[in-house]
């Protein structure tokens, strides 16, 4: 399975690096992962609400020029489908049954992601109501698709 994390935006904290880095090491058995970071928009405090549309749209078009048209994307949003471990799990080996080897996680920048990656998402997933920094999300993210890994296999880490 091929599975592309595109995120918004380079990852400078040395602490999330160390975690992120640990975990594509341990999913490397499992899935080829691929991180990808677009570049982001300037977007200060005083933003108005047109202007902030048109820099989630153009970090938006910049993540979706990473995806082809076979993936099957998986946009991050605080309002999007609220699953546990064990749903994802199984979603992940849907896909693998039914020939979908190509996977795609979105996660959006500091304003979100635009209406043009949500409408092009095949799904959606919520991690709760709460608001994870961006940088943070690619980490718990990373580690959830190890832990549905580990489910499908039945091997020991999930509790
Ligand atoms: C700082 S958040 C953006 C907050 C923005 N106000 C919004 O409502 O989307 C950056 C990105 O992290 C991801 N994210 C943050 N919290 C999340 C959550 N609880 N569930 C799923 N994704 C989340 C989403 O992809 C979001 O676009």
């Amino acid at each position: 399975m091929n599975i592309q994390i595109c995120t918004v935006g380079k990852l400078k904290e040395k602490y999330l690096k160390m975690g992120i880095d640990e975990f594509q090491k341990r999913l490397s058995p499992y899935a080829k992962i691929e991180i990808i970071e677009v570049s982001d928009e300037k977007a200060p405090e005083n933003l108005s609400q047109q202007e902030m549309e048109q820099v989630k749209e153009k970090e938006g078009e910049r993540l979706l020029a990473k995806i082809s048209e076979d993936t099957h994307v998986i946009a991050l949003a605080i309002n999007g489908k609220m699953k546990s471990s064990e749903q994802l799990a199984e979603d992940l080996d849907k896909l693998a049954t039914y020939g979908k080897s190509k996977i795609a996680f979105i996660i959006g920048g500091s304003l979100g992601l635009s209406q043009t990656v949500m409408k092009r998402a095949n799904d959606t997933l919520s991690f709760s109501k709460m608001t994870f920094p961006h940088q943070m999300m690619k980490l718990i993210l990373l580690e959830q698709i190890y832990r549905a890994f580990r489910i499908n296999r039945g091997e020991p880490y999930h509790k």
